[in-house]
């Protein structure tokens, strides 16, 4: 892909001395393994990786971006890769790869680990991945979209801290920059919402870990639900989910570039319930992923014109 030669490819990089001495490896919640699928023929060809929370959001993403890369099925089939566990939905058309990651860090970490070390079996390079997700946003109108500058932590520090054999492994969480930038550009050229910059701030939870107060406990009062939103604005925070901390640290970690781009589906400074009706929601959902196919339509119409 890189116009300057092969040298300048960047590679997928895995960080263990075992896996290379493994007679096969099991990617056991893709139902996937190195033995039974040729990854590279399969899956060499991938250049982006498009990771969102629903199985449905990724299904629909990858006949949308079929279409507009206008390279649909006539047949409209897109088979689920993953078919055979109910864990996560993976689909491919072209160059893109569309998976979903479920809700929480935990269930995108474990898809990571396996998404990475697929593309790493299949030798990809040069592969930019991108969550598009959905958000509760902090003091912005309902469905902004943000492009995350930084993933914090609930006390608004830039890492991720994993727990590895009891003791834990701090792990930082910035984005590539460059690209965040082109997500914003991108927003900018299509004029249909509003787009920004900023940190996001991931949880362990949507309800209290969120500071909502209409969950089943709630051990905080209004004002101080207030003045905890209004520091995470004073910080930076335009928005908050629930996987970018793990997904910023681990992408950083395998040398992949990679961005988180959420629409915000209420501002959380005036309330906590979902009040907007299913179609407001689902128009919503959309914008991330107006705004990535936009981008990756421009990367490769730029790719074959060099
Ligand atoms: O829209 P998705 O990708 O599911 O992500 C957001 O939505 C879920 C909560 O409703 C969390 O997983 C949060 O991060
Ligand atoms: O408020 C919200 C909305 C979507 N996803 C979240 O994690 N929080």
């Amino acid at each position: 892909m890189d116009s300057v030669g092969e040298q300048c490819e960047r590679s997928i990089c895995v960080n263990n001395p075992y896996l290379k001495s493994m007679k096969e490896d099991i990617l056991y919640h893709l139902n996937l393994d190195t033995v039974n699928h040729d990854l590279p023929e399969q899956f060499g060809d991938v250049k982006f990786v498009c990771v969102g929370g629903s199985p449905l959001r990724m299904k629909s993403f990858i006949e949308y971006i079929a279409k507009e890369l206008g390279i649909a099925d006539p047949k409209g089939e897109y088979p689920n890769i993953c078919e055979g566990t109910d864990r996560y939905a993976m689909y491919k058309i072209g160059p893109v790869l569309s998976v979903s990651h479920g809700m929480g860090v935990p269930s995108m970490s474990i898809m990571l680990h396996e998404l990475i070390k697929l593309l790493y079996h299949a030798r990809c390079t040069d592969v930019t991945i991108i969550r598009i997700g959905t958000s509760g946003g902090i003091g912005l109108q309902p469905g902004t979209v943000v492009v995350t500058r930084q993933s914090v932590d609930t006390r608004f520090r830039a890492q991720f801290k994993q727990m590895v054999l009891g003791k834990t492994v701090v792990r930082r969480t910035e984005l590539d920059v460059e690209l965040a930038e082109e997500l914003l550009q991108c927003g900018k050229e299509l004029g249909e919402f509003k787009t920004v910059i900023g940190k996001t701030m991931c949880t362990l939870d949507f309800y209290e870990g969120q500071a909502r107060m209409d969950g089943a406990f709630c051990s905080f009062t209004e004002e101080e639900k207030q003045k905890y939103l209004s520091e995470a604005h004073a910080a930076g925070v335009c928005n908050i989910e629930m996987e970018s901390s793990v997904f910023a640290a681990m992408c950083k970690l395998s040398n992949i570039r990679a961005a988180v781009v959420c629409v915000t589906l209420l501002d959380r400074k005036k309330g906590d319930q979902m009040t907007s009706s299913h179609e407001v929601l689902h128009n919503y959902q959309q914008r991330p992923q107006t705004l990535v196919v936009h981008h990756i339509k421009k990367k490769l119409n730029a790719f074959k014109s060099t």
